[in-house]
This record gives C-alpha cells, sequence and structure tokens, in this order.
C-alpha cells in the first residue's frame, strides 16, 4: 500500500534568501498520527504549507496517496484536509452553509447527511443555525476541523490545533483527533506542547530549524532515550568528587550538596547498588534519593540544544 505521504528531499528558500526547510525526507504511514514538534520558525507551517500547494518547495517532491502535488495537484489536494493555524471564517454565515460551502469547493456535490454527521460528531450540531460570530472560540475551532473535513479528506494536517486553547478543551480535541484516526483518517498535527505529542501521537517528528532531526515511534523513542536519574541529597557537602567514585558518570550540583547519576532502565544492571556500595565506602553519607524518568521534553530539548551548538 503507498504512503499516505511521501516527502523526498523538500526544500524551501524564500525569497528572503531564508531557508526554512532543508532537505526533509518522511514517509507518514496510512491511518497514523504523527505529531511534528518543533519551536517557532522551525518550519512546519512552511512544510504544510508546501503540501497543501500553498507555497512552491525551491526543491524536492511529495505525494500525497501516491499523486504528485504540482503534476497531479487536484487529485492531491482532494484527499487533504487543512485546518489552519489561524481562525478565518465568514463570520456572517451559519455554521451549516459555511461547512457546506468548502466541500462545494472540491467539486463535491451536496451531502446533507454528511454535514450532519460531522456536525454532531463535533458537537456542533445544535449550533448549526447560528451565525460563526455568535459562536466562543472554541466552538469555531472546531467549525474549522468540520470545514476541512466536509470533503471527506483521508489526511488531515491540524497546525497547532490547541494553541491558545484551555485545558478542557484542548482533551476534547485530542479525543476528537483518536476519533478521526478510528475512523480511518491519517493526521498531521504541528504543536509546541510535548504533551500534547506525548498524549495522542503515534510516532512523533522532531523538526528544528528546518531539519527534521529524528522521526520515532513514540513508544520506542520513549522506550529508547528512556532514561532515568538518580538524584542523591548528601548529608554534607562535598568539595569534588572522590576519586573512588570516578568510574560512575556523576554529576555534583547545588553546592556540593547533589549528586545525580544517569542510567539505563533497559540496561540489565543499572549499577546502583554498587553506587551506593562505593559512596558509602568513600564516606559519603546520602540523606535522601529520588528517581526522575526523562521525558519527551528532556529529548526535545537535548536535541534542538545540541543542534544549535
Ligand atoms: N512567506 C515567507 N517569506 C519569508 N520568510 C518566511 C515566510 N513564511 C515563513 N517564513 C520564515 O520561515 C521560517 C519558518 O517559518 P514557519 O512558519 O514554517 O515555522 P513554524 O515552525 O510553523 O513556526 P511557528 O511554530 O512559529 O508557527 C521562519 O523563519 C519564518 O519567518
Amino acid at each position: 500500500m503507498t504512503n499516505a505521504l511521501s516527502i523526498k528531499n523538500l526544500s524551501k528558500t524564500y525569497d528572503t534568501g531564508l531557508t526554512a526547510l532543508n532537505g526533509v525526507d518522511l514517509d507518514i504511514r496510512r491511518g497514523e498520527i504523527l505529531a511534528l514538534l518543533g519551536p517557532n520558525g522551525a518550519g512546519k507551517t512552511t512544510l504544510i504549507s508546501i503540501v497543501c500547494g500553498l507555497v512552491n518547495p525551491s526543491t524536492g517532491t511529495v505525494a500525497v496517496e501516491g499523486h504528485d502535488i504540482i503534476q497531479d495537484y487536484r487529485k492531491a489536494r482532494a484527499l487533504i484536509g487543512l485546518v489552519p493555524q489561524e481562525l478565518h471564517t465568514e463570520t456572517f454565515e451559519t455554521v451549516w452553509d459555511t461547512v457546506s460551502y468548502s466541500r462545494g469547493l472540491f467539486g463535491k456535490k451536496p451531502a446533507p447527511q454528511l454535514v450532519e454527521q460531522i456536525l454532531k460528531d463535533l458537537s456542533l450540531f445544535e449550533k448549526k443555525d447560528s451565525k460563526i460570530m455568535a459562536l466562543s472560540g472554541g466552538m469555531k475551532r472546531r467549525v474549522m476541523i468540520a470545514k476541512a473535513l466536509a470533503h471527506e479528506p483521508r489526511i488531515l494536517f491540524l497546525d497547532e490545533p490547541t494553541a491558545g486553547v484551555d485545558v478542557e478543551l484542548r482533551k476534547d480535541m485530542w479525543r476528537l483527533v483518536k476519533r478521526l484516526r478510528d475512523t480511518g483518517v491519517t493526521i498531521i498535527l504541528t504543536t509546541h506542547y510535548i504533551e500534547e505529542a506525548e498524549e495522542i501521537a503515534d510516532r512523533v517528528g522532531v523538526i528544528n530549524r528546518g531539519r527534521l532531526l529524528l522521526v520515532e515511534d513514540k513508544a520506542e523513542l520513549m522506550r529508547k532515550l528512556g532514561q532515568k536519574q538518580l538524584v542523591l541529597e548528601l548529608q554534607k557537602p562535598l568539595e569534588q568528587l572522590p576519586e573512588a567514585l570516578s568510574d560512575y558518570a556523576l554529576e555534583l550540583s547545588d553546592g556540593g550538596t547533589r549528586i545525580t547519576y544517569h542510567y539505563d532502565t533497559q540496561a540489565t544492571r543499572t549499577g546502583i547498588a554498587s553506587l551506593l556500595a562505593a559512596l558509602a565506602g568513600a564516606g559519603v553519607t546520602v540523606k535522601d534519593l529520588d528517581t526522575e524518568q526523562r521525558s519527551l521534553e528532556d529529548i526535545f530539548v537535548s536535541l534542538v540544544v545540541e543542534e544549535s551548538q
């Protein structure tokens, strides 16, 4: 089966000379939720805009279910639904009309039953006759999703779906995205929020300064890089680490009162028991100890920092 999306060597240099995307290769499988994580200006929106035909690439190719986005633009575009970052809808129109109109834009025949279902799925049906301007911000966001779904796309792009959204609505949005995926829609969302990627993505891509630094199954990523750290609070501050502990990669911090030890939870031996014995042997008394799991956030920060050095 062809991939939902196949992106090869995609680059974009804007007229200003700024390279927003640099040699991106990415295959997106059908029916997955891929979260593209990256700081401001990383190139996420540029990537989406190229796939949706809003921006021309400088190099590279994109195929949507095998259809090239330039040679076979109409077919490729019809397979995609886009929920842009900014909310822009015709404020005087009703919910029903604006969603039905979006379907018509793709040359699809009216399908009132389908529009009804979409509005029901998004808890908007009671508002079908309301004018957009009379809706709350969260409802307007859902109207944007309804519009993007009206022509029955197989791939849905959500550009920062939960930016500036409160916690409750964010959770609603996550439930909705999972439901859509369960109906077979492939979903690509961009986000600044690591917990969002952690919560709903099947795979996570990290993008920074136009480069795709990593694409990994979320579970695999968490497992591979899922290290823990052991934090030891010392009874008395140390000026430096005793020679006897030089075999362990330890960090001394907080005025010599704290030792941090990183270890791999997957390893057969974590080295904790021997470390504690070595500490006791060196006359270091531990007051308290704690372990912390490395999160996707730590992984993200270390990747982005590494790249900027
Ligand atoms: N039309 C344009 N002309 C020139 N430069 C642009 C244009 N659009 C975007 N850029 C620049 O390209 C870079 C990538 O922008 P892009 O919007 O793709 O990033 P992003 O990852 O979506 O960021 P954010 O999270 O802030 O939305 C930025 O430096 C931006 O200023």
